[in-house]
């Protein structure tokens, strides 16, 4: 790592455990903090996320404020589910319609920002299994105990379950032979990131609004993109927040997920004139065996993008009114 990555390492890498919930309820200072879970087909597990997060960080003790279910085209009982974990529930779709409707997780999540009320808003999976509600207060220390952080990102270890048995490692498939690969080769100040793909993040509402959303998969990768170029390497702080399971996807959805992390960076290195325009769709073949043969199935992939918020004039102006 580059000198100044190996700074920002020392001094900017935390460990969640290391924050005290009851000393950060003291350091709101009024800042209101909404936590947002992006759920398409969460049954599974959106009801113990919002319980713990409910119970511990909002009757417990009054660290958030709210708790936003971004339902993203469900199919199955996660509105119902996570509303009776006591979460508030929003649709993807019915979230500034005249806007338009564009599938994918970063859809959601810039969408929330249209309804959450937060200074701070963090953003949490809703596939974690095993879920501790000291993943949100690991993300929640650096930005309330140093006003020059402005965005957080959570690493951990990442077991992978192939469906037969649990490995300890292994997870973050398309982190390791896509996203960190690019990131070194182009943005190498962001080589000290652990988890660059990690789905588990927060940032001041201030910075959030100001930045572009990837409307698929390639969320995480344009957002530490564009953060490292709104407020630089020193905005930034990364926790440690112990081990993360997850629902781990088959490699052909990760090939998509790929696909469409590998066009966001092309979108970003055009925006450098370092590649040509990107296609609003590509093709993407990929082959299953049948028998003696094979199967070749084609899938349109693309990304598309919604510009910040605060241009959309969809933002929350500082008094709490929609401008
Ligand atoms: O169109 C989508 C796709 C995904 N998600 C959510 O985004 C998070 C991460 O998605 P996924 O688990 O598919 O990605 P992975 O963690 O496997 O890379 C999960 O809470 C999903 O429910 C979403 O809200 N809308
Ligand atoms: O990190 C990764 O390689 C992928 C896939 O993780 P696994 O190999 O299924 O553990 O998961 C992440 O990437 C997505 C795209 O950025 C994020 O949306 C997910 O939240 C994150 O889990």
């Amino acid at each position: 790592m580059r000198a100044e990555v190996q700074a920002w390492y020392s001094a900017r890498s935390f460990r969640g455990r290391a924050f005290d919930r009851q000393d950060l309820g003291a350091r709101k200072q009024g800042q209101r903090i909404s936590v947002v879970l992006p759920a398409k087909n969460e049954a599974a597990t959106i009801g113990a996320i919002i319980t713990a997060l409910r119970t511990e960080l909002m009757e417990e003790l009054p660290l958030l404020d709210e708790i936003i279910v971004i339902d993203s085209n469900s199919t199955d009982d996660t509105s119902a589910l996570a509303a009776a974990a006591g979460a508030t529930i929003a649709h993807q779709d019915q979230i500034l319609p005249d806007t338009g409707c564009i599938p994918g997780k970063g859809e959601a999540l810039w969408k929330s920002l249209a309804i959450a009320s937060g200074d701070i808003v963090v953003f949490i999976d809703a596939d974690l299994q095993e879920f501790d509600a000291q993943f949100a207060v690991g993300l929640l220390g650096p930005l309330l105990t140093n006003p020059q952080v402005h965005f957080v990102k959570s690493y951990y270890d990442r077991p992978l379950n192939d469906g037969v048995r649990v490995m300890p490692c292994g997870g973050g498939r398309v982190t390791e032979l896509v996203a960190r690969p690019l990131l070194n080769l182009f943005w190498p100040e962001l080589a000290g990131v652990v988890q660059p793909l990690a789905g588990e993040y927060a940032g001041r509402r201030s910075l959030l609004e100001c930045i572009p959303f990837v409307s698929g998969y390639g969320v995480e990768i344009g957002m530490l993109i564009d953060v490292l170029e709104t407020v630089g390497l020193d905005g930034m702080a990364q926790v440690d927040l112990g081990k993360r399971r997850h629902r781990n996807s088959t490699d052909g959805e990760l090939a998509k997920m790929a696909m469409q992390i590998q066009l966001t960076v092309q979108s970003r290195l055009h925006r450098r004139g370092l590649a040509s325009a990107v296609p609003s769709t590509v093709e993407l073949t990929q082959f299953l065996r049948n028998g003696e043969s094979y199967i070749g199935e084609t899938a349109i992939v693309g990304v598309s993008e919604r510009p910040p918020m605060l241009d959309a004039g969809q933002h929350r102006s500082m008094t709490g009114e929609r401008a």
